[in-house]
């Protein structure tokens, strides 16, 4: 049977479907399998299901002569070297799809929870600060009718957009090239970068992390922003300039930020980040319901099955592995 090695312990559904035709060996500790074991893992594993916290670069790729798949157990794929997979004929997978409700409830929950300044709130009450209703204390912002913009209108981006029209929202957006559709329906206007920052009250960003998105928001983006503004960052840490960000919250450039990513994950407990009350951040929960992340198991899972029988993955990144070269 083919060896397929899983790097952390994921919902139970998918692993028993791989365990129906497939030798499984699943790392079972709370961290990331160490680098040296996924190296000697990936050694002898036929398809490996990786983490978005596993680096899967061109050294392990070389270390590892029988693999076909790498399934990555994430819609985003910004850790595994796309193009190493692909000349070594290595097919690449990912779940998209199952877990876009979940990511934009989530960034919703966010920017509610930002705009009403809930984990500045928590923290009062738990520190005895709330002596009685107070009229002018931790005041928030409306979003109801604000204007929110959302960078990278696809999947995600788009189903943020459908909630923030429950909220009578303007939406403007930014990429997101075959989009005019669901935008039409929305009623979402498409404007450049520049003008979604002047002009947007919430700011979501739903880009993958690639060399083009890499510090997408840095100092300049912050000076064009509202100093209302709220940024919500659900994409990738990498997306904001992390420095950039820290001197607009000190600085007032913004008024405050909302982060499930950061750059690095997890972020270092010395990161000034952490001391502004003005900045919300929780340990990437994007897909963290139990339906989601059981589906998006199964999803792994067959891009596996599949790439082992030599079939092209259901959701693969790199299709031209499964091109006839005939
Ligand atoms: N926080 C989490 O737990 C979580 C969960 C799921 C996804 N994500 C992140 O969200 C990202 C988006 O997921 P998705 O399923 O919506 O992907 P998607 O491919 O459907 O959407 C990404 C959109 O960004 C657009 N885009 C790319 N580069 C751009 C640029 N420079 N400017 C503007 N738009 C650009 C693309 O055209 C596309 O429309 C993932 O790549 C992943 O990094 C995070
Ligand atoms: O890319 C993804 O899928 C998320 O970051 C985790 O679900």
């Amino acid at each position: 049977m083919p060896r397929v090695y899983v790097t952390r312990k994921i919902p139970p559904t998918g692993l028993d479907l791989l365990r129906q035709s497939c030798d499984v060996y699943v790392w079972d500790g709370e961290l990331p399998t160490p680098r040296d074991v996924l190296l000697e893992e990936a050694a002898q594993a036929d398809a490996i299901l990786t983490m978005l916290s596993d680096r899967i670069d061109s050294a392990l790729l070389d270390a590892a002569p029988n693999l076909k798949v790498v399934s990555n157990y994430a819609v985003g794929f910004d850790n595994i070297d796309v193009a190493g997979a692909t000349e070594r004929g290595i097919a690449v997978g990912n779940t998209p799809g199952v877990l876009t409700d979940a990511t934009a409830d989530h960034a919703f929950a966010m920017m509610l929870a930002a705009a009403r300044r809930l984990g500045e709130a928590e923290r009062y009450v738990h520190q005895g600060e709330w002596k009685t209703w107070h009229p002018t204390k931790l005041l928030g912002q409306d979003v109801f009718g604000a204007t929110l913009g959302v960078v990278g209108f696809g999947r995600i981006g788009q189903a943020m957009a459908r909630r923030a029209t429950g909220f009578n929202m303007r939406i403007l957006y930014t990429g997101g090239s075959s989009a005019g559709a669901v935008a039409a329906e929305l009623g979402a206007e498409a404007v450049e970068l520049e003008t979604l920052l002047r002009e947007s009250d919430f700011i979501s960003l739903h880009v993958p992390l690639t060399p083009d998105t890499k510090g997408l928001l840095g100092v300049d983006a912050f000076k064009m922003m509202k100093e209302t503004a709220i940024l919500v960052n659900t994409a990738r840490g990498g997306v904001v300039d992390s420095a950039a960000l820290v001197t607009a919250l000190q600085e007032g450039q913004i008024a405050y930020a909302a982060l499930d990513v950061t750059d690095p994950e997890p972020i270092p407990m010395d990161n000034p980040l952490l001391t502004l009350d003005n900045c919300l951040i929780v340990p990437h929960l994007g897909s963290a319901t139990t339906t989601t992340r059981d589906r998006m198991g199964v999803i792994a899972a067959e891009n596996i099955l599949a790439g082992l029988k030599g079939e092209t993955l259901p959701f693969c990144v790199n299709p031209e592995v499964f091109e006839d070269e005939s």
